[in-house]
């Protein structure tokens, strides 16, 4: 058996476990525990599942700490970045150390994080709409450009969203909208679907999102990269002014990002949720 805990941030949940635990197939450890009908049960009984599995490194040595993080998605594929997955490694670093500043190590970079009374921040890369860094098949930037019935901006903030401005996101039916789009032929390694509606008419004060997930092939109850890609197509679009903190509510709580002059920053509220053991291999007790 090994140990395990469960987070989340704004919604978005991952099961957390050491690097070094015993698991000899992340992939299917992630696939099984990850499933929400028969996956990972809370000790209170029910299952629960999970958006994915972090296998975390911690290297203490280091000045700030820093952590090795692997986002293994249900359907076995390893993110390059995940914003609320980077939110929660800081606040389960900060349980270990006492430190409240790290390094995140991802295959997408290193991000700064800070664990501090308003929540995590995580120091965001820049945001680009460069086709080669989406990537898309394209030669320019897809900006308000209509894929598969969205009208969509595409932009990488660690990894690919496809963003759509709407009416209102509650109205849309997103599990049959984003699937065409997140498979588009214009997006060779496949994309984030998020959608944001304005809050308020007039100078926006904030956005509602609702993001469709690559490897999780689902809408997730929150996305930080989709929120902060959100942001930066507002920003590309004039709709935001660079220094703007902008709140971002998914379905799951409320985030805050800011498009900087040469960044972006994601905040938000992390939870621990509980801790528990499992097998190594992932196969639950019916
Ligand atoms: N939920 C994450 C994003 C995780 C990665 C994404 N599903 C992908 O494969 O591109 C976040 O909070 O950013």
């Amino acid at each position: 058996m090994i140990s395990i805990e469960k987070y989340h941030g704004t919604g978005n949940d991952f099961v957390v476990v050491e690097a070094d635990a015993s698991v000899e197939d992340r992939v299917a450890f992630a696939s099984r525990l990850c499933d929400r009908e028969t996956g990972l049960d809370h000790p209170g009984g029910e299952r629960v599942g999970a958006d994915g599995v972090l296998f975390l490194s911690l290297d203490t040595e280091a000045t700030p700490p820093r952590v090795e993080m692997t986002l293994v998605q249900p359907d076995g594929s390893i993110a390059d970045m995940c914003g609320n997955g980077a939110r929660v490694v800081a606040t389960w670093a900060a349980a270990r150390t006492g430190s409240r500043e790290f390094v995140i190590e991802t295959p997408a970079g290193e991000y700064p994080a800070h664990v501090g009374q308003e929540g995590v921040t995580v120091e965001m890369s820049k945001p680009t709409l460069d086709p080669e860094q989406v990537p898309t098949t394209l030669d320019e930037p897809l900006i308000e450009t209509e894929i598969e019935g969205l009208t969509v901006t595409a932009v990488n903030t660690g990894v690919p969203h496809a963003v759509a401005f709407v009416e209102n996101v509650a109205a849309l039916d997103l599990d049959a909208v984003a699937p065409a789009v997140r498979h588009a032929d214009v997006f060779p390694e496949g994309a984030n679907v998020t959608l944001a509606s304005e809050r308020e008419a007039g100078p926006v004060t904030g956005y509602d999102q609702r993001t469709f997930e690559r490897g999780v092939e689902g809408e997730t109850r929150s996305c930080g990269t989709g929120a902060v890609a959100i942001v930066a197509a507002a920003h590309e679009l004039d709709r935001v002014r660079t220094d703007q903190a902008v709140a971002v509510h998914p379905p799951g709580g409320r985030l805050v990002v800011t498009r900087t002059a040469d960044g972006a920053t994601l905040q938000g509220p992390v939870e621990r949720e509980f801790e528990t053991t499992v097998p190594a291999d992932g196969i639950l007790a019916e």
